[in-house]
């Protein structure tokens, strides 16, 4: 495969750093762009392709997106795209209590990239999913959820780094998206 450089827009820097980290062994390389965009309400694709649509139209080239959702199994996959917002309201370390009344405290991290060639164009999309538990914080709580949700015994936040993004939502979506460079390329 030919190196392929993407343009990955986003406004989260721990995203940037695990994209940057699960990319460095292939040969795709990243520039980045830090565009806040707006996300709309919809199902998690249609809110990864309006997203990558958004930033193709502001810079005017082609762009790599994603969306993070996190799925209660116990809430009917909410809060899902909208996780962000419960997290910011609740903190890190109560961010758990939200599934106190319920037994089932499992939940599927999903990640969506979108990738789009540049405005206008129809964006292509990747996603990963992983499996866990929501229990109380435990580890670095720098990086969103991660110290909330147990993949195999383990926090996301307690694993190295290495080891989140091998079994991660993201580490799975970009395997698919490298698969498909491949081909494209
Ligand atoms: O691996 C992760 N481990 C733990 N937490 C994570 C992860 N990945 C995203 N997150 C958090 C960030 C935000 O609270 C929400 C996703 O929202 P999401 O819109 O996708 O991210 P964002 O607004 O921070 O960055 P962006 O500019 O790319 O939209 O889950
Ligand atoms: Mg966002």
């Amino acid at each position: 495969m030919a190196p392929k450089t993407l343009n990955f827009i986003t406004g989260n820097a721990n995203k940037l750093a695990e994209v940057q980290a699960i990319l460095a062994s292939t040969p795709v390389q990243l520039q980045s762009q830090a565009v806040d965009l707006l996300e709309i309400q919809g199902t998690i694709e249609e809110i990864s392709r309006d997203k990558a649509l958004r930033a193709a139209a502001e810079v005017k080239g082609p762009v790599l997106v994603e969306d993070t959702c996190l799925c209660f199994k116990a809430f009917g996959e909410l809060p899902g795209p909208y996780v962000k917002w419960f997290l910011q309201a609740l903190g890190v370390q109560d961010f758990h209590k939200l599934l106190a009344g319920f037994e089932d405290k499992s939940a599927q991290a999903v990640c969506t990239f979108a990738y789009c060639e540049g405005p206008g164009c129809e964006p292509v999309v990747f996603q990963g999913r992983t499996d866990g538990i929501i229990v109380p914080a435990r580890g670095p709580t720098n990086f969103g959820w991660d110290a909330c949700f147990e993949y195999e015994g383990q926090t996301y936040a307690e694993m190295a780094k290495a080891d989140k993004n091998a079994i991660s939502h993201r580490g799975r979506a970009l395997a698919k998206l490298v698969e498909w460079l491949k081909q494209e390329v």
